[in-house]
């Protein structure tokens, strides 16, 4: 069967993340171009998006358990993705295209914290858009250990102004 190039990680087709443009990949969270970063990426799950992402022992809040600051950036970055993601379908566009996805920033980042989180298992994150507007999305995310749903995060995503230009090249994009 020929390969989805919109498909989930089932599929190996390409992150979200995989195809923000080289100078907007450099996210702590997801850029694919910080040594230091957590890359994150997302995939398309058919109307939702998916993440799996195992946090490592020195992401603690106390032992056993899962910092709430990486849970926000997990959420966070996973929600900008899944915003990226409707406004690239919205304009006609599939992942894996040649053009780029276009980058969002984050407006607002509200997190429900429900349940302890325990490290030690992979944490999956579902995304999925609530609002789609000309240069916004909402988005709200679970983020599951196993069966388990422990944060729900709703996230205002805006698309960065083509004003909007990365800051100067150099060792201030290369962390360490
Ligand atoms: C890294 C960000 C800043 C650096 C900028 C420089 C260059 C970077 C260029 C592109 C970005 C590339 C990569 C980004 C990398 C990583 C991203 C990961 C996620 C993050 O780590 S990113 C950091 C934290 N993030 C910020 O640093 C944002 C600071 N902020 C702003 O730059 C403005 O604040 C902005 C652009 C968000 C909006 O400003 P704006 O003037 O363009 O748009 P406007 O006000 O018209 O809002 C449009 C619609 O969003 C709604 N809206 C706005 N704010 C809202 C809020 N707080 N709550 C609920 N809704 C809100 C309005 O209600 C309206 O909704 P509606 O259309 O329905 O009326």
């Amino acid at each position: 069967m020929p390969m989805e190039p919109d498909a989930g990680p089932a599929h190996r087709g390409p992150a979200v993340q995989d195809r923000y443009p080289d100078d907007f990949a450099w996210c702590y969270g997801c850029g694919r171009h910080n040594p230091a970063g957590l890359h994150l990426k997302t995939y398309p799950d058919g109307d939702e998006t998916v993440t799996v992402f195992e946090p490592r022992p020195e992401h603690m809040a106390v032992p056993g358990f899962v910092y709430g600051g990486l849970i926000a950036s997990l959420i966070d970055c996973h929600s900008m993705a899944t915003a990226s993601l409707a406004l690239y379908r919205r304009d006609g566009h599939r992942l894996g295209d040649p053009e780029p996805v276009p980058r969002c920033v984050t407006a607002s980042l509200k997190v429900d914290y429900l349940r302890p989180t325990p490290l030690g298992v992979p944490l999956t994150v579902r995304g999925r858009v609530v609002e789609l507007g000309q240069r916004k999305a909402v988005v709200e995310s679970e983020l599951y250990a196993g069966e388990t749903l422990c944060a729900r995060g709703q996230v205002v995503a805006v698309l960065a102004p083509p004003a909007m230009t990365p800051g100067p090249a150099g060792a201030e994009r290369r962390p360490g």
